[in-house]
């Protein structure tokens, strides 16, 4: 993979399928098989009856998953080269996209839970792409006996309102009223992309601590399904893990490497098949997803190569923006049923993914960060959020909300410690 050629040229967005097994509902039922896979030769069929004729449509992806496919296969063969492609400094997206129920969240995350893990930290069967993205990432680091920093965000947007699953307990306990004050506000970070204001950004140690935090946040998603009706499958859940690598040239000069991979499990697909037909009735019942409309619209306008393309009309294409059409390197994990009953739904998220495949990124390289340059930015950072905390104590500059004083106030002792990890590690090479 010749990283000129992908520079100039462009890559095509990688797009998976993967078809879940029958449920025990849809067994004890006889439910109607109409999704076949045919895994080696990367092609799933789809029957259908029109006017009593039978009929097969057939689609190819870049990696076909059928129902006997273990969470392991996925990752050995789909996910394993993206995570190397982080640890050499790219960006790296994974999106899972399907109908409710199709297994997108037991595709990213499965069943990660520390107390099921083995006893040399191998993980369960059952872990899904999160748990062993992290696990490769942090084995990977520590048989290199790099000099490394891992960072993860966890966050989710849901009515095109931004919430931190990883914000501290006491936030997290508010009442259903409180979490609606509690979103966070998008911006643009001056250098051309966005950033999300006041979001948690965990400095971790171990896959370990990644898991503790996993469960904390995705048991959030949970609490708060039970208040609002059906969150989960209209939600969006964005997991980034950012990291930092010392390298030292032949010279003797100390770089910084980054890279990050961004995993999201978007909001179940039918929000947006059924609303061609019927938007005007959905939007009023508020069941239209606007960010996986603009989605739709914004993986449309670049395979169309309109001139036009909408990033800017809904959060997660704000977010995600780099991931299509940019320096990102993409994948897209499309999830169906094999049952009969989700059949239309199947094929609109068969010809939405498959429509996915034409988008082609630049994906470039991180350019390597001097150690002095990195260290300096991070000082200037702690020197702007002191110069506005100081304001705001003494009432002569911008008033900033208490809540927002306490977020500058915990990312600036963030940095103060990833600051003072880089010094430690400076007076004392040995340690890793
Ligand atoms: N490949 C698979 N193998 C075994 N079980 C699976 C598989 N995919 C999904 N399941 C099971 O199917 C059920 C639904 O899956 P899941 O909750 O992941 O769907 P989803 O697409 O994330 O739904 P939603 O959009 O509502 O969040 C779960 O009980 C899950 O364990």
């Amino acid at each position: 993979m010749s990283g000129r050629h992908d520079k100039e040229k462009g890559v095509n967005v990688q797009v998976l399928l993967r078809c879940r097994p029958f449920s025990d509902d849809e067994l004890r039922s006889n439910a109607p098989q109409v999704v076949t896979c045919n895994d080696y030769q990367r092609e799933v069929a789809v029957s259908q009856n029109i006017a009593g004729k039978h009929i097969d449509r057939i689609f190819t992806f870049d990696k076909v998953f059928g129902p006997s496919a273990q969470q392991r296969d996925l990752y050995e063969q789909a996910v394993v080269p993206i995570v190397n492609e982080v640890l050499e400094g790219f960006n790296c997206t994974i999106f899972a996209y399907g109908q409710t129920g199709t297994g997108k969240t037991y595709t990213m995350e499965g069943e990660c839970k520390r107390s099921k893990s083995g006893p040399n930290g191998e993980l369960p069967p059952e872990a899904g792409v999160i748990p062993r993205a992290v696990k490769q990432i942090f084995d990977t680091l520590e048989s290199q006996n790099a000099e490394y920093s891992v960072k993860v965000t966890f966050l989710e947007l849901y009515n095109e309102e931004i919430t931190d699953l990883l914000a501290p307990e006491e936030i997290s306990r508010v009442t259903l009223e409180e979490k609606q004050k509690k979103q966070l506000p998008l911006m643009e970070d001056g250098k051309g992309g966005v950033l999300v204001r006041g979001l948690e950004e965990e400095i971790v140690a171990s896959a370990s601590e990644i898991f503790t935090l996993l469960e904390r946040g995705s048991a959030k998603r949970r609490t708060a399904e039970t208040f609002l009706n059906k969150q989960s499958s209209r939600s969006h859940s964005l997991f980034s893990i950012t990291i930092h690598i010392k390298e030292a040239t032949p010279e003797g000069e100390e770089l910084i490497k980054c890279g990050k991979l961004n995993l999201v499990d978007l909001a179940g697909s039918e929000n947006i098949s059924r609303s061609g037909a019927r938007e005007g009735r959905a939007r009023e019942a508020g069941e239209i997803n606007k960010s996986l409309l603009t989605l739709g619209r914004v993986i449309n306008a670049l395979v169309e190569h309109l001139g036009h393309i909408p990033y800017r009309d809904s959060k997660l294409t704000r977010l995600l923006r780099d991931s299509l059409g940019g320096r990102t390197k993409t994948c897209i994990i499309a999830t169906v049923s094999p049952a009969v009953h989700c059949l239309e739904e199947t094929l609109s998220t068969l010809d939405y993914a498959h429509r996915a495949k034409n988008i082609r990124n630049k994906p470039e390289v991180n350019q390597k960060m001097m150690k002095s340059t990195l260290i300096k930015d991070l000082y200037g950072e702690i020197e702007r959020l002191k110069a506005e905390v100081y304001a705001a104590r003494e009432k002569n500059g911008v008033y900033i909300p208490k809540e927002r004083y306490y977020q500058e106030e915990s990312e600036r002792k963030a940095m103060a410690d990833q600051i003072e990890q880089m010094g430690s590690s400076d007076r004392n090479p040995a340690e890793g």
